[in-house]
């Protein structure tokens, strides 16, 4: 019997060995989408994909959740120690971490729960070490930080991508513009925007991919122009899509030659975590990327609390959000919301519930009689 990574390793052979151009990209796509499946069944048959595990079960608290993931003795405990006062062991050897250790720091009003985890290595997500615990839990985080050690070769960098993009997460990029209609008939109908110009994808391909999934009735609609990668993406839909910032460790042990160069590096932040250097600038980039608003609240008659924000993704900041926020029968008893801030042309003002807040705008929530 031949074992999925067999199959999977197989198909990989097959995939180096094909040349990249228009005659094979079809082909290429069928193998990717074969690929993708065989993955999910591995990934499927380990059990738990959702994070858990023991030592892993870590209840989620605060605002948002930060999962540090990176090689082993890149400094990951060091810096959640040093970032939450939270103490997990840190030394020279490698896998000194062998659970989730959660730590929390305050920043702006909001409580950011950052975890520690154990190190991964090249194959983690194919059953190595501790990593498919780990990344089923970064799955469950709204922002990684990727630790890097500045003494060790950037190609490090990819080969986490690669472990944590195996497994389904997507780093800063949006879910891609594809909408897919499954009908009784009617065969397969390709569509797409007003002058979209296709480049990485020809029909043939889309239609063998869907044809793979055994899709043969449905309009597939391209808003953006979509890889055969994306299609799949959307096909198999268990994708989650995460902001990712490289936190590169260990600046005390390097030139400011060396330093200089990383600047090419996109969405990084550089770091001593021995030392507490830049953590200004890390603190600042975590909020920065996770997106989040502070919304103050104002109880009648009386000042707003500045003190304790309610802190809500600002994709999610209606006043209904808000409101949920603070408990979910509330928007049922509410009547309108007096609204001070930016999001409002007068100060205050009267709104409903569909009402989309700014960062530190006031509230005040005037409930039915
Ligand atoms: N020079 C220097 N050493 C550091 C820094 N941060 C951590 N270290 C050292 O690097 C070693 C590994 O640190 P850990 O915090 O245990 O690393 P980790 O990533 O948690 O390691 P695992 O749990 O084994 O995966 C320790 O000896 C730390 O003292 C840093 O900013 N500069
Ligand atoms: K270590
Ligand atoms: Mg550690």
């Amino acid at each position: 019997m031949t074992t999925l990574a067999a199959k999977i390793a197989e198909i990989e052979t097959e995939m180096a060995r094909t040349q990249k151009n228009k005659a094979t990209e079809g082909h290429l796509g069928l193998l990717k989408a074969k690929m993708a499946k065989l993955k999910r069944e591995l990934i499927e048959g380990s059990g738990k994909s959702g994070g858990g595990g023991e030592g892993f079960d870590v209840s989620k608290t605060g605002d948002a959740r930060v999962g540090l993931i990176g090689f082993p003795s890149v400094g990951k405990s060091t810096l959640l120690t040093k970032l939450t006062g939270q103490f997990s062991e840190a030394a020279d050897y490698e896998f000194t971490t062998l659970t989730c250790i959660p730590g929390v720091y305050k920043y702006k009003g909001s409580k950011i729960q950052l975890l520690d985890l154990p190190g991964i290595i090249e194959g983690a997500k194919d059953g190595k070490g501790r990593g498919k615990q780990v990344i089923g839990v970064a799955r469950t985080c709204s922002l990684i930080l990727i630790v890097l050690d500045a003494m060790k070769p950037l190609t490090h960098k990819r080969i986490i991508e690669r472990e944590l993009e195996g497994f389904g997460i997507r780093l800063n990029k949006r879910p891609p513009d594809i909408i897919i209609k499954r009908k009784d008939k009617g065969g397969l109908n390709i569509m797409k925007s007003q002058s979209l110009e296709m480049t990485k994808m020809s029909d043939d391909t889309i239609k063998s991919i869907a044809h793979e999934y055994r899709i043969s009735n449905a309009d597939i609609y391209f808003k953006s122009n979509a890889s055969a990668d994306d299609l799949i993406d959307v096909i198999e839909g268990n994708r989650v899509y995460t902001p990712c910032i490289y936190v590169i460790n260990k600046i005390d042990q390097i030139s400011i030659e060396e330093l200089e160069l990383l600047d090419k590096v996109p969405h990084y932040v550089p770091v001593s975590a021995k030392d507490e250097w830049n953590f200004d600038e890390l603190m600042e980039k975590i909020w920065d990327y996770l997106d989040l608003i502070r919304i103050y609240t104002k109880p009648k008659g009386q000042i707003p609390d500045y003190e304790a924000p309610v802190i809500v993704p600002r994709g999610h900041s209606t006043i209904e959000g808000f409101c949920n926020r603070l408990h979910k029968a509330l928007v049922k008893e509410m009547k309108y919301a007096m609204v001070w801030g930016t999001s409002v042309k007068h100060n205050p003002q009267k709104v409903g519930k569909d009402h989309q807040l700014n960062d530190e705008d006031v509230v005040q929530i005037i409930k039915k009689l």
